[in-house]
């Protein structure tokens, strides 16, 4: 067992463990000795108290389960769980705090079934998801939002659900939740130009001329970035035209792109007319990963392979940092690393992973990346989206598109002919900035921030654990008295964020129109796939416990009519 780190000793810094006793601990605690030094080699493997090798990184203080060291002590999966002294006390924050050691190291239907056996009631049972929300830190923050009720949706049969009771949510993935706060932030605005009318634009509370520098801090803290390289601006898709523009710059030599074989859509365009405009073929400038034959999501290995051969033919990797359709989180920071040793630049495209994964643009060294934030961001169907260029890109000097708001912010005005661009990621805007779209934004990572990525991933953790578990025990392939729903999201936690995507043996539309009918809202994407995806914020236990039992009533009935 090392008992130091390579290059830097850390016996004898002991004195800042100060979990160590509340964790049944033996020895010294690497992760808690490492938070108090300040120069750290940026990555590098440490054992820790809690049974595992911790791999960290500078500053980031993210820890990976890599698998258990003899001598150190594993927590049970009651330790893992149990004691938090308290909703809302100071140990429930030092238990969310920890999580990664401590949650990480089982898989969450072993937390779920441990916590259910401690209370002694069945984990499948409604109480169980009740106590679990009961003892949710995060559960005060649903009342944040507004939470459609059955009355409300255009789908629901009003003799199959109570009009008057709140909808069961499940679409966070697609378009996010309304803040309460957003009506206020938006009559700020309103009222703004209404009674100070050009004077709004350098009037607070948000100045609408200068409303782009507003939200950087939190948003650099939700993408791992710091805040001079992040931006609000356009819709995703046009961000990723304008960072291609400037990114993508092809030599005969190299020229590719390299994407997801099942990309959404938009990108897949986007890309293609990239490569068009550059004068090359498709067929011939795209480079597709998929899933093996009979598998559903993409290897890792598999790229870092793609990589390997056609590295050096690879202008830029663009990848969905969680995919959209099966719900798969990229190792982003692997895939990067290896992307830019083969030369490659590397840009993600975040839609699907924002608000929803812990991000760390900057540690995993991302050229650059874009993302809406109407999902689980909450801004507001069509609302702005975010781009970020790394720090080192910003003496950057390619051409791109530009406007008089890609003019440094102090000469804007000087009204010269010639653009004075702004350097990295700023240089990139073209038009002023609207701040009816960036109020939303701020209501949003407002709430967010108080919540926490933290407590976010942990609740995550958990909570896209138990759907897991009911549908595995419910609907699984070993039932075999089908009917049967199939989780194609990978059942590795590091490899996910809160989406589920489910394939079933009956049809899609039909499964998809009864739950709805019922008050569940979802989405299904073609060829064949159903997305569920509890967030963390708002979502509760209870809504995936009904939505389970909803699930059933629906199979229930396709069985009945298919007989
Ligand atoms: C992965 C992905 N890319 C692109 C888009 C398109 O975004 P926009 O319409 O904001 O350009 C979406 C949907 O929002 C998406 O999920
Ligand atoms: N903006 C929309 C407007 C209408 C219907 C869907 C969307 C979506 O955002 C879909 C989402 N990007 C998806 O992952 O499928």
């Amino acid at each position: 067992m090392a008992n130091s780190v390579k290059g830097m000793e850390w016996v004898g810094r002991t004195s800042v463990h100060h979990t160590l006793k509340e964790q049944h601990l033996s020895r010294p605690c690497a992760l808690c000795v490492v938070q108090s030094v300040q120069a750290l080699p940026s990555v590098f493997t440490l054992p820790s108290c809690h049974g595992d090798v911790i791999k960290l990184k500078h500053h980031t203080m993210e820890a990976e389960t890599q698998g258990n060291i003899t001598g150190l002590k594993k927590p049970t999966p009651a330790e893992a769980i149990g004691n938090r002294g308290g909703v809302g006390g100071e140990m429930e924050k030092k238990h969310y705090n920890n999580y990664h050691q401590n949650w990480k190291a089982h898989t969450p239907s072993e937390l779920l079934w441990e916590k259910a056996n401690q209370q002694g009631v069945e984990v499948l049972s409604e109480e169980f998801a009740r106590i679990m929300d009961k003892e949710d830190p995060l559960r005060e923050f649903r009342k944040r939002f507004s939470y459609p009720k059955n009355g409300n949706l255009d789908d629901t049969d009003p003799e199959l659900c109570d009009a008057e009771q709140e909808s069961i949510y499940m679409c966070g993935n697609s378009l996010g939740l309304k803040p309460h706060s957003a009506d206020q932030r938006v009559k700020e605005v309103i009222d703004s130009w209404g009674n100070k009318a050009v004077g709004t634009h350098f009037s607070p509370p948000l100045p609408a001329g200068l409303c782009d520098r507003y939200g950087r801090e939190l948003l650099g803290k939700v993408v791992g970035a710091d805040p001079s390289t992040v931006v609000l601006m356009n819709g995703l898709t046009v961000n990723l035209h304008l960072l291609l523009l400037s990114f993508y710059q092809p030599t005969p030599q190299r020229y590719k792109i390299l994407i997801e074989g099942h990309s959404f859509p938009s990108d897949r365009y986007a890309m293609v007319s990239q490569v068009e405009l550059r004068g090359y073929k498709p067929e011939e400038a795209l480079l597709e990963v998929h899933p093996r034959e009979g598998e559903h999501t993409i290897r890792t290995e598999d790229v870092l392979s793609v990589l390997r051969k056609e590295g050096d033919s690879i202008a830029v990797v663009c990848l969905g940092g969680v995919q959209y359709y099966t719900g798969q989180k990229f190792d982003m920071g692997t895939i990067t690393k290896a992307a830019r040793e083969a030369g490659c630049m590397v840009g993600w495209d975040l839609a699907h992973a924002v608000g929803n994964v812990p991000l760390h643009l900057d540690d995993w060294g991302v050229d650059f990346a874009c993302w809406c934030t109407y999902k689980y961001l909450n801004s507001g169907p069509g609302g702005i989206s975010g781009a970020y260029v790394n720090k080192r890109h910003e003496g950057r000097d390619t051409p791109h598109l530009k406007g008089w708001w890609s003019n440094c912010e102090d000469t804007r005005f000087d009204m010269k002919k010639t653009c004075d661009v702004a350097p990295g990621v700023d240089g990139f805007r073209i038009s002023n900035t609207p701040p009816l779209l960036v109020c939303l934004v701020l209501a949003s990572l407002e709430i967010f921030d108080e919540a926490g990525m933290d407590r976010l991933v942990a609740k995550q953790f958990l909570l896209t654990g138990y759907l897991e578990l009911l549908i595995k025990a419910y609907f699984g392939s070993d039932q075999v008295k089908s009917p049967s729903a199939k989780i194609i999201t990978p059942e590795d936690t590091n490899q996910r964020g809160c989406q589920l995507s489910l394939m079933f043996s009956f049809p899609l539309q039909k499964v998809h129109r009864e739950l709805s009918k019922r008050g569940v809202q979802c989405d299904i994407r073609k060829p064949n796939v159903m997305r569920i995806a509890p967030a963390p914020l708002y979502n509760s236990f209870l809504d995936v416990h009904r939505f389970t039992t909803i699930l059933s009533q629906v199979f229930e009935l396709c069985k009945t009519e298919a007989a």
